[in-house]
């Protein structure tokens, strides 16, 4: 079966890689995720890329990551990061963006401390929260669809029904 990209979007911790993950091979077809992609390019961690070079230099390498994206992938469900629609609004030229949506203090109840560490942004909580607030409009505007992620079997059969629709 053929179909575009699917995007999965969301804020950090909403399940955009699990749920990917799971989805791709539901679909019988490949994921990526464009945080991992950075991270194999540099090898470099995202941690390790925020604090040597700083946040702009690893947004230019997200551009970067779409670019090649738009142009040379098809069939691929792929996991974006937090911030790469924020920053790329143009988003939906590459796919179906799907927004995974999760409450913040459910977020927080999911990540353990060293999920936590691995994300430069989400150091601070109270930062954090306000980062939410502001993205979750963001988030919504240039979504195709929106799905609550809840219990993940129950994500991954919404946007399997998208697909199939
Ligand atoms: N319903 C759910 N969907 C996806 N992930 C979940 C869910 N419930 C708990 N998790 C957990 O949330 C954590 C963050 O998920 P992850 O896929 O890394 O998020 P993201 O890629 O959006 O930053 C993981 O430990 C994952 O196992
Ligand atoms: O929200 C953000 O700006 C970021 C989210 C991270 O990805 P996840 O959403 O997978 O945590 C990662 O790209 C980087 O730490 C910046």
């Amino acid at each position: 079966m053929s179909f575009t990209n699917i995007i999965l979007t969301g804020f950090m911790g909403s399940g955009k890689s699990t749920i990917g993950r799971i989805l791709a091979k539901n679909l019988n077809t490949y994921f990526i995720d464009t945080d991992n992609l950075i991270e194999n390019f540099e090898n470099k961690t995202i941690k390790k890329i925020f604090e040597e070079e700083g946040e702009e230099s690893f947004r230019q390498k997200e551009r970067y990551c779409f670019n090649w994206i738009k142009k040379s992938v098809k069939n691929t469900v792929i996991s974006v990061g937090g911030g790469f629609p924020v920053f790329i609004p143009e988003i939906k030229e590459a796919g179906v963006v799907i927004y995974l949506k999760v409450d913040f203090q459910d977020i927080l109840k999911r990540m353990n401390e060293e999920e936590i560490k691995k994300r430069p942004l989400f150091q601070d909580i109270k930062k954090a929260k306000e980062l939410y607030e502001k993205r979750d409009k963001i988030y919504k505007n240039l979504a195709d669809y929106i799905i609550e992620n809840k219990n993940m079997d129950e994500t991954i059969k919404k946007i399997k029904d998208i697909y199939g629709s």
